[in-house]
């Protein structure tokens, strides 16, 4: 398993592999960079099928928490950390202290948060062992309703430019993904007027949005082909490929998952396709950012900043048509501006 050399290395300051026997934790945290601050990002658990599946992501999510706040003006780097381990695992407390002791002993180069297959209650059980931690209960919580809140505005913004609409009633979004993010998601779509097709892996996750909104079930491999106004990744990422780009029928691509390109090329399909794309780690910076306000937390003047997330898109969207640039370079090309101004 090379690292220097990996597809998705991007000279990343520091990766970490770690490993408790008692608790049985393996677990591998990137740095990715610190030249706005230390680096935060949420620790995904997943059932990863190999270590090298597991580094890909951990290389991939660490570069977009680079990106993602420094477009979203915070005063942190980009990092990530991910457990190999079932995500519907039982006995936590053991696994969870032993990920405390391991961002411990990073001196607070790296805060971690929640993220897929982790919970806040897991987050708090990390803190005993350590202060690195974001996202607590009775501080700034669960990241999830702000991601949602930014996403629902990131869709709106996405409807204003590409169908010049400004609501979202009688509008068909395919949900692919309702899970933290993706039901409460649904519940701004719902409210707003817009027809929900949803999908998930989880039987539970869609009874509760079926029933809450309404929504109408597929299965996880026929959302793609859905005629809808637009389509929202809000699973795992990736699912923007060969495979799935040739099925989309929809005008957008809005959604709160991470890393949803397969590959750069794939943004530049959508833009061939005709297909807006709301570039992820723009469009689901809202548990970051509510994240940030950790310290004298404060509801209002988080959501304040969320809620920017519309202009910020609606800029892109815009300097892309006009340089006749994909989405995700316009993004890139900002984010990368901030991040080398801060090293300067
Ligand atoms: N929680 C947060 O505040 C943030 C989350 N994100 C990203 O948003 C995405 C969702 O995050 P959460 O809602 O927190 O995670 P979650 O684990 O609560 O929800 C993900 C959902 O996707 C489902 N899923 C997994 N594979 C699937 C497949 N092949 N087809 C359909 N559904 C599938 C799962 O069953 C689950 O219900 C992830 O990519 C995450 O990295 C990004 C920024 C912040
Ligand atoms: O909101 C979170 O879960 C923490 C930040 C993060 O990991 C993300 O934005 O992907």
């Amino acid at each position: 398993m090379a690292v220097f050399n990996h597809v998705s290395f991007d000279e990343h300051e520091q990766v970490v592999f770690c490993h408790d026997k008692e608790s049985g934790l393996k677990a591998i945290v990137a740095i990715h960079n610190t030249n706005l601050g230390p680096a935060v990002g949420g620790c995904r658990m997943w059932n990863y099928q190999s270590d090298d599946e597991a580094l890909t992501d951990v290389l991939r999510l660490s570069r977009g928490m680079t990106y993602k706040n420094a477009l979203a003006g915070l005063t942190m780097g980009g990092g990530k950390s991910v457990i190999i381990a079932d995500p519907k695992r039982q006995d936590r407390e053991a696994l969870f202290r032993a990920f405390g002791r391991l961002i411990n002993s990073l001196g607070g180069r790296y805060y971690s948060a929640e993220d897929v297959g982790t919970t806040t209650a897991d987050i708090m059980i990390a803190h005993e062992e350590t202060p690195y931690m974001a996202g607590l209960e009775g501080k700034s919580g669960d990241p999830s309703p702000f991601t949602a809140l930014g996403t629902y505005l990131g869709i709106k913004a996405a409807v204003k430019h590409r169908l010049g609409l400004d609501s979202l009633k009688g509008l068909k979004i395919a949900v692919q993904g309702v899970g933290h993010v993706g039901y409460y998601l649904c519940k701004h779509l719902h409210n707003e007027g817009a027809e929900l097709i949803v999908t998930d892996i989880h039987q539970a996750s869609l009874d509760k949005v079926a029933t809450d909104f309404g929504a109408i079930v597929v299965a996880p491999q026929e959302i793609y082909a859905q005629d809808v106004d637009v389509y929202a990744p809000c699973a795992l990422g990736a699912t923007l490929n060969d495979a799935t780009l040739p099925q989309l029928k929809a005008k957008i691509v809005a959604g709160c998952a991470n890393n949803q390109l397969a590959e750069v090329r794939h943004g530049e399909q959508l833009k061939e396709m005709g297909i807006l794309y709301a570039p992820d780690y723009v469009i689901n910076a809202g548990g970051i950012i509510n994240v940030s306000f950790e310290k004298d937390y404060d509801a209002a003047k988080s959501t304040a900043k969320v809620e920017e997330i519309y202009n910020t898109l609606l800029k892109i969207f815009s300097q892309a048509d006009a340089q006749n640039r994909t989405t995700g370079a316009v993004a890139d090309e900002m984010a990368k501006a901030i991040i080398e101004a801060a090293k300067q």
